[in-house]
């Protein structure tokens, strides 16, 4: 099935400096794809162009097949938006401001009122129809925020931070809502949290500096950097240069007295030699386990900045 969204060479240019440069990449009809990438990176600026809210210097997008340059008014149907603080007019009940909302979105007037009511319902917002936004607490103020996305139905739907600043039972509550809509809308959800990409996402882009660095799966990502360490307990460890003979070790650290950290060379069974090299040796094998990259390390990696040296 053709992709909702196709992003071909999109470039942009605030004044002189490039905030972007030829990103491409596209969009699944169904699921979540994570929008990675450090302060300035250039997020904000692919959002906004996608969703029609800046003109891009250079480049094509396409929402379900429509070129937005060429068509904007007709692109913008098939999005929701919810960017990073929600639109939300504090004097307006919920109901006003829904209806206010699916009016901006060209819904058929006929139709208002359905899907106001199924927003709300898919939202979890229906029992405060009348109260006031201001009177709303920060995470249901999120739900309306998201309520208006959806309201006309669009094919995707861009979330900009949509966690940021609630309590962790309101996060999990948003997390569940926004996979329950990820069902059938495609989302793009733009984050800084990296446990909320690993709790949500199908797949990840990366953008540094302007270029797209990563494109794949969430499983791709978290294996993009083989691990290189594992740490292992003996009972009896014996001399240093003992483990360091063994074919594959290259520097070792102890944690405690009997914890060491190895770094291996990329040898697929090291763990196996080491594991027996202990055994036929008598150190007293407790534990060997391979040390897993944590997300953090391949975010620093893929944004050029050094790892710490664990050794
Ligand atoms: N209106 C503007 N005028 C000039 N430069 C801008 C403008 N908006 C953004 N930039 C610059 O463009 C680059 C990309 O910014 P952008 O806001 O897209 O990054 P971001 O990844 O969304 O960052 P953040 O996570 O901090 O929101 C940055 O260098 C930024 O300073």
């Amino acid at each position: 099935m053709e992709s909702i969204v196709k992003v071909e060479h999109l470039s942009h240019r605030y004044t002189v400096d490039w905030a972007i440069q030829d990103i491409n990449f596209e969009v699944n009809r169904k699921g979540i794809l994570g929008l990675l990438g450090s302060n300035g990176a250039g997020k904000s600026t692919t959002m906004n162009i996608i969703c029609g809210v800046l003109n891009q210097t250079d480049g094509t997008v396409y929402i379900n097949g429509i070129d937005t340059r060429k068509n904007s008014v007709e692109a913008k149907k098939n999005i929701g938006f919810l960017p990073q603080k929600p639109p939300l007019y504090s004097d307006h009940t919920v109901d006003e401001f829904l209806i206010f909302a699916a009016e901006m979105r060209l819904v058929d007037p006929k139709k208002i009122k359905q899907a106001v009511e199924m927003a709300k319902e898919r939202c979890g917002i229906a029992h405060f129809s009348k109260r006031l936004i201001r009177n709303l607490s920060g995470g249901y103020q999120q739900r309306l925020g998201i309520a208006q996305a959806i309201v006309h139905s669009p094919k995707f739907v861009v979330l900009d931070e949509p966690t940021n600043g609630l309590d962790p039972n309101q996060i999990l509550e948003i997390r569940k809502l926004v996979k329950e809509i990820a069902v059938d809308h495609a989302v793009l959800l733009s984050t800084h949290i990296l446990s909320e990409v690993q709790a949500m996402c199908d797949d990840i882009k990366m953008i540094e500096h302007g270029h797209l660095v990563f494109s794949g799966t969430l499983e791709e990502f978290d294996n993009y950097v083989k691990p290189d360490t594992f740490i292992v307990k003996l009972d009896n460890p014996p001399e240093d240069e003992e483990i360091l003979a063994i074919p594959g070790v290259v520097r070792l650290k102890h944690l405690d007295k009997n914890t060491l950290r190895v770094r291996f060379d990329k040898r697929e069974d090291i763990t196996e030699i080491v594991a027996s090299a202990c055994v036929n040796n008598g150190w007293g094998l407790c534990e060997i386990t391979l040390e897993r990259i944590s997300l953090e390390e391949i975010f620093a990696q893929l944004s050029g900045k050094r790892l710490i040296d664990k050794f």
